[in-house]
């Protein structure tokens, strides 16, 4: 069996490496991301993954891998900034304040679907606007849903997590490696 990654992140790429599973290719799936009206963030998270999986051009004995990474700030979805302007929104938004960070992956193998989803509770500290405009400078912000990586820089505004760092970096690797073995994939060196 293949294994496509639906995914343009790198951090995707590098989460699955780290457990050993190196996808046979990547076709990063092309969907609007706008939300619904009213639509809250976790089922726009999982729509999000499973529309991604069904966008990907995929053969049938191929298994196609995608996931969605949405910040949720009570019932508000904060995505990837469109600027600087929004990033720093975000961050004022988010400053002093604890968060849920969603994670949803789905599996496709033809018609059938596999998701997961995972809530990791972060908190943020209180930013200072010396902490927000050297952080803008970063640029770190690009790309990032919520317009912070905990993986980098703002490793610093955060005191605690509740959950899977690996799911707020984009790919709970729990989860996934539970789906990937539910979906006939077998990881660790298996025969494939
Ligand atoms: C909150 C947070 C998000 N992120 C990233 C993970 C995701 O890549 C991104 C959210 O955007 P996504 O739409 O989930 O993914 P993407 O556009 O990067 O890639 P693709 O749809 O092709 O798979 O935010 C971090 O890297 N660190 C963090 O701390």
């Amino acid at each position: 069996m293949r294994l496509i990654l639906g995914s343009a992140s790198p951090r995707r790429k590098e989460l699955l490496a780290q457990i050993g599973v190196v996808p046979d290719g990547t076709r990063p799936a092309d969907i609007d991301e706008t939300p619904e009206k009213g639509e809250l963030p976790r089922p726009y998270c999982a729509r999000m993954a499973t529309e991604k999986a069904r966008a990907v051009n995929a053969a049938e004995d191929e298994l196609v891998l995608c996931a969605d990474t949405t910040v949720a700030l009570g019932r508000r979805i904060l995505g990837k900034p469109a600027d600087a302007g929004e990033a720093a929104q975000f961050l004022l938004a988010l400053s002093g304040r604890r968060h849920k960070v969603i994670t949803a992956v789905a599996l496709r193998l033809g018609d059938r679907l596999w998701e997961r989803d995972v809530v990791t509770a972060v908190k943020l500290k209180r930013l200072s606007d010396d902490e927000i405009s050297a952080y803008l400078r970063s640029g770190e912000w690009q790309g990032k849903a919520g317009g912070y990586g905990i993986q980098g820089m703002a490793g610093a505004f955060v005191p605690w997590i509740n959950g899977s760092f690996s799911a707020v970096v984009g790919l709970p690797l729990a989860e996934t490696a539970a789906l990937l073995t539910g979906a006939g994939y077998p990881l660790y060196g298996g025969q494939r």
